[in-house]
């Protein structure tokens, strides 16, 4: 059910908000989901506004070759097929969850447009079915951020936007929606502009990133491009990893272990993740990753991987995150990891060296998400 692999999302604005300028110019797939991520202030919002058309710059518009925008026109926001979910749900409080539903449903289908996004599909999905008479007022706030979504989707929306739509719930709301949202994105075909400066969100929803810093673009493309180039913003946080699809290959029942296939290796990790064949989605966190010149003896850590090195930055700091690619030859699945400069040229590292990662720890996400084709 996704889109044509070729159809892009040409996004192109210009021009003054107040103090702030923004100039960004960037292409992405026309599916899946797109996350627009960075600092407070750096114009996410000012982005999806303009493609809403809620703001009007220079520049140019166009999904999969239909043109919302350039030069010469502008398609006004209510003949934009969009559908909007905002921090907050904004649902009206003196409709049903149903009637929420259907308001955008019958403004839509009700007028000619064709029903490719179905009620019944939408409301299993999300998992809301049980909420359909209730009122927005008595339902928790993910609950109402899933009516939001399913409200949006109704409208039969060839683009959807979410401006940070996780960000006014607590720690467990978020990671009951998510799921869902995950859910949503392996099954619907229409392509999503997501804003967030919560990189966790961003690694477990995202396909593809683009990288916003004072109004400009610093970076665009697949994530785990992005994720494992050193020399971007986000292989700075503290918090900075990668996100890669990996196989089960077995469980050895005695130790509780499961044995994942990634590009270029296998991890083992604690668990039973699921029959021979089947994928699974892990994170591997930069602060996890050591380096070792040969193979670690008398270690507790399971996982030591032959990779080598690709590069390193910042090369004047104290602590360095290095890029690093599985398999003897350095072929296969990238990894970051973070090293202190002491033990960088203590060891002798260098670009192109052989290495060993070793791998204190492995985080489980969903698969498919923010990830490519698993490795054969
Ligand atoms: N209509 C406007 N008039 C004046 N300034 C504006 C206008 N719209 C946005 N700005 C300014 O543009 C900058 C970018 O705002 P924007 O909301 O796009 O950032 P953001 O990355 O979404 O931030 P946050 O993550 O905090 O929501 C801010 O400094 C904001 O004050």
């Amino acid at each position: 059910m996704r889109g044509d692999p070729v159809s892009r999302m040409e996004v192109r604005f210009r021009g003054a908000l107040g103090r702030f300028a923004l100039d960004v110019a960037f292409e992405v797939p026309a599916r899946g989901i797109t996350a627009l991520f960075g600092p407070s202030g750096c114009g996410k919002t000012s982005v999806l506004r303009c493609v809403a058309g809620l703001q009007r710059l220079e520049g140019r518009f166009a999904l999969d070759g239909d043109v919302w925008q350039d030069g010469r026109h502008f398609r006004p926001t209510h003949k934009r097929p969009i559908g909007y979910v905002f921090q907050e749900a904004n649902l009206f409080p003196h409709l049903s969850v149903r009637a929420n539903l259907l308001y955008g449903h019958r403004r839509t289908v009700g007028r000619g447009v064709p029903e490719t996004i179905r009620e019944a599909d939408v409301v299993a999905l999300l998992g809301i079915g049980h909420l359909l008479d209730r009122a927005p007022l008595n339902l928790s706030g993910g609950e109402r951020q899933r009516v939001a979504v399913g409200r949006a989707l109704l409208s039969q929306p060839r683009l959807l936007l979410m401006d940070e739509p996780l960000a006014a719930l607590d720690r467990m709301s978020k990671d009951d929606i998510l799921p869902y949202l995950e859910r949503l994105h392996e099954v619907l075909s229409v392509p999503v502009l997501y804003v967030s400066h919560d990189i966790a969100e961003v690694e477990r929803l995202a396909d593809h990133l683009v990288l916003l810093r004072a109004g400009r673009v610093v970076a665009n493309g697949p994530l785990a491009e992005l994720q494992s180039d050193p020399s971007l913003p986000i292989a700075r946080l503290p918090e900075a990893g990668v996100t890669l699809p990996a196989v089960v290959e077995g469980f050895e029942a005695a130790y509780g272990l499961t044995t994942l296939a990634l590009d270029g290796g296998t991890l083992q990790v604690p668990g039973e993740l699921g029959p021979p064949g089947s994928r699974r989605g892990i994170r591997i966190a930069a602060s996890d990753v050591s380096l070792a010149r040969r193979p670690p003896e008398g270690s507790t850590i399971l996982n030591a991987l032959p990779a080598r090195i690709l590069k390193a930055e910042p090369p004047d700091g104290v602590q360095m995150t290095a890029v690093v690619a599985l398999g003897p030859a350095g072929t296969g699945a990238r990894l970051l990891a973070r090293v202190t400069r002491k033990s960088w040229d203590l060891l002798g590292l260098a670009p192109g060296e052989p290495v060993f990662a070793q791998i204190k720890g492995v985080a489980l996400v969903q698969p498919g998400t923010g990830t490519d084709d698993p490795p054969d």
